[in-house]
């Protein structure tokens, strides 16, 4: 898509950038800090929007605490003048050990929605995850990437032939790997959406890739262009799907050749069993302190469990990224990659598909960056030396 600069100057050629538009008068049109990219975002969204954002407190919190405990210890002389951020997960290169992490309904947030991401992912190769639930069916999501890469993130139902065939959609768009997500068979009790009595869902978004199914729509008694609320009846009740089991796995197994990944993943025996039942990998993650209020934090999970899964598959990480100093603690700790989540939707509120474009460059910069002053050429070399606990 777009001609990169070699790795070893995303950062000083962005900050060239920069500071030169600065001299013609021009900011960064989204504010650099993560905390304050939040809190624009949140000014700039529907309080309906902000709340489902936002999810739960308690869980965030610690997060984000868990990152601020582990401090990096950086080491001088030794000559990292040439760099290569770059990643290798299943065969495939990837520019930075980053993805974006799949999120549905982003229609509440941009009516670019999914498009933008994706445009703005691809600008980078960035790998997007899109999410089952997006607003926007996958195939014209994909269109808008060229032949950037993709994942898909699978919420298994209760429908064993829309499974299938979301699975075989994705397959067909490209997507490189498949990410089921355990940590939400049921939505928690999140009390800012209860206290502004909102579901996206209801209003019948964040169902994209249902509506545009030919297995979903087989289930209906009417087209959902002519009863939308049978449609949305229909999602609400196959979504939910609690009695799920590690037996289940081996279905999916059988239906596709793509790496498989379990995202929510956090203790090391769960971690053992992916392996067991023939999974690539797995996803470190509480889901963003959405799910299990007074959940573990992911990053406090990680250590346990990178020592159980002894190298055997790849582990990825997720909750509570926000700036590049963040995926170098992961990455040390065992990670071999990163997801960032709110943080993308926070620059989509503000400035669409431009906004994460100018995210994500930014946090190639600092990566680079923080790499190169931490003492490392490659985040190969990042092992759990690079890091002290307080
Ligand atoms: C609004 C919102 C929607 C989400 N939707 C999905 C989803 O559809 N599928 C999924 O696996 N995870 C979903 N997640 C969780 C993210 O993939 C990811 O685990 C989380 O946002 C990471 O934490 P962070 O936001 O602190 O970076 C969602 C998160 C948010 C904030
Ligand atoms: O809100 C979420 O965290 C989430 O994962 C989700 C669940 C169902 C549909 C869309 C997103």
């Amino acid at each position: 898509m777009s001609s990169l600069p070699p790795p070893s100057s995303y950062g000083l050629q962005r900050q060239f950038q920069v500071y030169m538009a600065g001299l013609q008068g021009q900011r960064p049109s989204l504010p650099v800090n993560p905390e304050a990219l939040e809190q624009a975002a949140n000014r700039a969204m529907t309080p309906e929007a902000s709340g489902y954002l936002n999810g739960m407190a308690d869980s965030m919190r610690a997060n984000l605490a868990a990152f601020q405990r582990w401090r990096i210890v950086p080491r001088m002389l030794r000559n990292v003048a040439e760099r290569d951020l770059s990643i290798q997960l299943f065969n495939k290169r990837y520019p930075v050990p980053v993805l974006l992490a799949p999120i549905g309904v982003q229609s509440i947030v941009h009516t670019e929605a999914e498009t933008g991401t994706a445009r703005a992912a691809a600008s980078v190769g960035l790998p997007f995850i899109f999410s089952t639930a997006s607003s926007t069916p996958l195939e014209q999501v994909a269109q808008a990437m060229g032949d950037a890469p993709r994942w898909f993130q699978l919420y298994w139902s209760k429908d064993p032939e829309f499974n299938q065939s979301i699975v075989q959609r994705a397959e067909r768009a490209g997507c490189e790997a498949i990410v089921v997500t355990l940590d939400t068979y049921l939505l928690a009790w999140r009390p800012s959406d209860i206290q502004n009595a909102y579901l996206p869902f209801i209003l019948g978004q964040g169902i994209g890739n249902y509506l545009s199914d030919p297995a979903f729509r087989k289930g209906l008694s009417q087209p959902p262009e002519v009863n939308p609320q049978e449609a949305i009846q229909r999602f609400l009740a196959i979504f939910t799907n609690p009695s799920l089991t590690w037996q289940d796995l081996a279905t999916l197994r059988q239906q596709t050749k793509l790496p498989i990944l379990l995202k929510g993943i956090l203790h090391p025996d769960d971690a053992r069993k992916a392996i067991d039942s023939g999974m690539d990998g797995v996803i470190v993650s509480n889901h963003g302190g959405r799910q299990v209020e007074g959940a573990i934090a992911s990053l406090d999970a990680l250590p346990a469990i990178s020592e159980a899964v002894r190298g055997e598959v790849p582990i990825l990480l997720d909750s509570g990224i926000r700036q590049a100093s963040d995926v170098l603690k992961a990455v040390a700790l065992g990670a071999q990659a990163v997801l960032l989540g709110r943080p993308y939707m926070w620059a989509l509120a503000l400035n669409g598909e431009q906004g994460v474009r100018e995210l994500l460059a930014n946090l190639l910069a600092d990566l680079d960056l923080t790499l190169a002053l931490s003492g490392y050429a490659s985040f190969a070399e990042v092992d759990t030396s690079a890091v002290v606990r307080l």
